[in-house]
């Protein structure tokens, strides 16, 4: 691999940070630093602790790869990002990028907190190399982008913190960047704003731009990244940097291995059967699955959704009936429920699919569904003015805890070779209130559950 494949190269890269146990302490470093206690004859001292956020980090990142990067809190994660991006110096080692890169730091790093959001587009344009008229051709694109509404007039103290992420996201999402460097900020934005920063993210990848992010979310590292790299806390041992699911691994290894989360939970002495128990041989004990539902809140249909299509159908509306034709706002796991699409037909259309989409926080397709293979022997045909409904009934799965959006669509044709009439991105929305999932995407429905106990100890059965 030739060094133009590199997007970016971070060669044995060192941070030490400088700890004062008081603020005079800090003063006194900087009247009396070594040489002039030299001077004065003083035996030379330090006023300050070292300590090492980060030691000997190597790695590179071709050209076109996304790079997660993870670890414990206080791993250094983001002294790392700040020294790729040039905003803080590393105190050995250095950094070597190959292209032009937009970060989302710390929030509102970069703006000024006096500004317009409109005053802070053009600086933040300016900061990356961008020009006033390059910035104003990109201007209104990066406001629908933000689509903080009048907002983008105020000066920036008076905005959300949801609100600075997505000016600050619209902006770097717009200035052509080569590498992207992004900490932790998907987490603040909400449900619909992170579904478009993932469509723009995958994108960018689609079209070879570079990404590094830091996150605790190791199931988007997973899935966005081809590489990772995992740091520890005080430096105390050596990066591994490595395939994102190995590096996953290992970092989840790490987090559960933690000494003093073993020492609250493991005190086996506290429980012991009782002496009843003790007279049976065998024991089944069977789950009490209904103290545990899935709870999720359920929006109406999103007008004015990002969408796309051919016209010769619009979506009017979606989201979930009861079997008494009820809208509803709150479904539980394993419910029995409807799941509606109705369009306005525009034009003749022959073969018409409906179809519709839940996705995660990642835009990762859960489940999928649509009629088209399940249509296709009646032949059917829409016509001008036609309004069509479409009904999906089903037993509501278990979700994992977060937040989740349906696509919606409607196409004409057979298979891959159709037409989209009207494709709607996050047309309804699910919030999981509660869960009775602890890991994975999704649960199992109509699941019963029992353990058996069998030891020598016991006498007699049950
Ligand atoms: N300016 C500073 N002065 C002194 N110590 C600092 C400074 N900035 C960071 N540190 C320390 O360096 C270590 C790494 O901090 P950093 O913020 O990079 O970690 P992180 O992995 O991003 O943590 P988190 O996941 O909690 O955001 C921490 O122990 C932090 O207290």
């Amino acid at each position: 691999m030739s060094l133009s494949d590199l997007a970016v190269i971070v060669n044995d890269v060192s941070k030490c940070y400088q700890i004062y146990e008081q603020p005079a302490d800090r003063l006194k470093q900087m009247l009396f630093p070594p040489l002039y206690q030299h001077v004065l004859r003083k035996v030379s001292k330090q006023y300050f602790s070292e300590y090492w956020a980060l030691k000997n980090v190597s790695f590179t990142v071709e050209k076109g790869q996304s790079v997660g990067i993870v670890g414990k809190n206080g791993a250094g994660k983001s002294t790392l990002l700040q020294i790729i991006c040039g905003v803080l110096f590393p105190t050995f080692g250095g950094v070597q990028l190959n292209g032009r890169i937009a970060a989302l730091l710390e929030l509102g790093t970069g703006f000024n907190p006096e500004f317009t959001g409109v005053e802070n587009i053009y600086l933040y344009g300016a900061i990356l190399g961008l020009d006033r008229n390059e910035m104003a051709d990109r201007f209104d694109r990066i406001a629908a982008f933000a689509d903080i509404g009048n907002y983008i007039n105020q000066p920036i103290k008076t905005f959300s913190s949801g609100m600075v992420v997505r000016l600050a996201f619209a902006v770097i999402a717009h200035v052509d960047a080569d590498i992207l460097v992004i900490d932790e900020a998907l987490a603040v934005g909400d449900a619909f704003f992170q579904q478009k920063c993932i469509r723009f993210l995958r994108c960018h990848k689609e079209k070879g731009g570079t990404s590094l992010f830091v996150t605790h979310d190791t199931s988007s590292v997973v899935t966005l990244c081809d590489k990772a790299l995992l740091l520890f806390p005080g430096s105390s041992r050596t990066p591994i940097f490595g395939e994102s699911e190995d590096v996953c691994k290992l970092y989840l290894e790490d987090l559960y291995s933690d000494p003093e989360r073993e020492r609250i939970l493991l005190h086996p002495d506290k429980f012991q059967r009782n002496s009843q128990e003790k007279s049976h041989t065998k024991k089944t004990l069977y789950g009490d699955l209904t103290s545990f539902d899935s709870i999720y809140a359920v929006s109406t249909f999103k007008h004015g959704a990002e969408d796309f299509g051919k016209g010769g159908a619009v979506i009017i509306d979606a989201g979930f009936f009861d079997d008494d034709g009820h809208r509803l706002s709150m479904i539980k796991g394993e419910d029995t429920v409807s799941f509606i699409i109705k369009a306005k037909i525009y034009r003749h259309i022959i073969w018409p699919a409906f179809g519709f989409m839940l996705k995660n926080s990642l835009g990762e397709y859960l489940f999928t569904e649509g009629t088209d293979q399940h249509f296709r022997s009646h032949k059917l045909v829409f016509d001008e003015n036609d309004i069509v409904v479409a009904t999906f009934s089903f037993t509501m799965p278990h979700l994992f805890r977060g937040q989740y959006m349906i696509n919606v669509a409607l196409a004409e044709g057979i298979g891959d070779e159709h037409i989209q009439h009207h494709w709607i991105h996050d047309a309804v929305q699910i919030d999981v209130l509660s869960s009775r999932l602890m890991h994975g995407h999704s649960g199992m429905n109509n699941v019963k559950m029992s353990i058996e106990i069998q030891s020598d100890s016991f006498k007699g059965t049950i």
